[in-house]
């Protein structure tokens, strides 16, 4: 018995429950259409209690899930009455288990199910760091083989809090490949007999896995947030929270307003920030990301750097911008790095460079007059944790089966 159809959200043909990326007709995203519509919470630890509304049969078990509690210190600083943080990441003293540091294992979890379940046997993805490490991690908890393509910049994100499995294949790019490069790589290896790619933000899975963060904001609030702020590389977060606020707002007891997407780019590379502030559906390269690669290694967060994220495409960020009325920040590595000192040093936690980005977009909107005081706030803390890891952890670095100098590379040369 299925739990859920997929639906494309142009011609609404259906399908039924598969590992399925595209529709037959169009280019258009698909969407899960769940058969419990009202959210029921599992006893499970972590991603699990929101099964209601994953895409898998079985109950995920993982102690991974996102945290949601009510700042003080950082919410007083900033004059909030009602600041709420998510936090994705390893907070023992909060109950925060991801001991992969980000909002990407959320995603990785039911992913590798879904696909476990389609009788999927390897999954093929590109990562600009957290991904890579998230989902290996989850690869070596499933035995499930998964070739993980980085570019040079992001190999030394790939650790784990353990040894890892020989499922997993790390494949790194040499430097000068970004995270584009990367993703096109990944393109051509998952056409290969018997690779499953994993697909962005075209994975249902994947979107779903990070709108618990929304799902588990509106449970703890009793209520959607009024706002939600979060730093976007390809935009996907901001997708996955908006679709689990039409869930909710459906549901009925969480409210009717959809919270604001309040989302954030760091300078000098914010195509999807200058596309929405022109107010244009269409990220043009030549006006919104001149010179790309350079920004590229410009930028302090490279994790945010995609050069096509699934904007412009039907029911991508652009809708959901749209649709909430959102609002885009341009955020320097100065006022990043200033919001992550204060951030660290009030709320008491390290946070990852694209959570710094996310909070700083925050206190540029309390000073543009973008939120009220007493307004209902949740801010994605995607990530950290990491130094507090680090002190009941020992990581072990993964090491890159294969490097290569180019997306374009024969893959005779990858020897898989
Ligand atoms: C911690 C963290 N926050 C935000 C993002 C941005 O996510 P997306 O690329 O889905 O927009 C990433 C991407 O890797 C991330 O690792």
């Amino acid at each position: 018995m299925g739990r859920f159809t997929l639906k494309c959200l142009k011609c609404g043909r259906e399908y039924g429950q598969e590992y399925r990326l595209t529709c037959d007709n169009d280019d258009s995203l698909l969407r899960a259409d769940y058969f419990e519509k009202k959210l029921e919470l599992r006893d499970q630890p972590g991603i699990g209690r929101f099964h209601s509304w994953l895409p898998v049969q079985e109950e995920l078990t993982t102690e991974a899930g996102p945290i949601t509690y009510k700042s003080e210190a950082f919410a007083k600083e900033l004059g909030l009455s009602n600041l709420y943080i998510g936090f994705s990441g390893y907070w023992p003293e909060r109950r925060a288990l991801i001991k992969t540091c980000s909002f990407k294992e959320l995603e990785a979890h039911p992913t590798m199910q879904l696909l476990k379940e389609s009788g999927g046997k390897a999954i093929v993805l590109a990562s600009a760091g957290n991904t890579g490490r998230a989902f290996a991690y989850s690869s070596s908890l499933t035995g499930t083989d998964a070739y993980i393509v980085v570019p040079d910049s992001g190999v030394s994100s790939i650790w784990l809090p353990e040894e890892p499995a020989n499922s997993i294949h790390l494949i790194s790019m040499t430097p000068g490949n970004d995270y584009t490069d990367a993703i096109n790589l990944a393109g051509r290896l998952a056409k290969l007999p018997g690779m499953v790619p994993e697909g962005g933000a075209r994975n249902v899975a994947r979107r779903e896995g990070m709108g618990t963060v929304m799902l588990d904001a509106a449970v703890t609030i009793g209520k959607m947030p009024d706002h939600y702020f979060q730093a976007v590389g390809s935009g996907t977060g901001g997708m996955s929270a908006w679709e689990a606020s039409l869930r909710l707002r459906d549901d009925g007891r969480f409210g009717s307003k959809l919270p604001k997407l309040q989302l954030a780019q760091n300078l000098p590379f914010v195509p999807m920030y200058n596309a929405w502030k022109a107010g244009r559906r269409e990220i043009i390269p030549d006006i919104d990301m001149k010179d790309a690669k350079k920004q590229i290694e410009e930028t302090y967060a490279t994790v945010l750097t995609n050069r096509a994220p699934p904007y412009s495409i039907t029911g991508g960020l652009y809708d959901a911008l749209v649709d909430t009325d959102g609002i885009m920040y341009a955020i320097t590595r100065e006022e990043a790095l200033e919001a992550k000192a204060l951030f660290e040093s009030l709320e008491g936690i390290d946070i990852l460079e694209p959570s710094a980005v996310a909070a700083a977009s925050l206190l540029k909107a309390v000073e543009a007059g973008n939120v009220e005081k007493d307004d209902v706030i949740l801010l994605n803390i995607a990530g950290g944790g990491f130094k507090r890891l680090k002190e009941d952890f020992t990581l072990f670095q993964v090491e890159p089966e294969v490097t290569v100098s180019s997306s374009e590379v024969s893959l005779d040369e990858l020897k898989i």
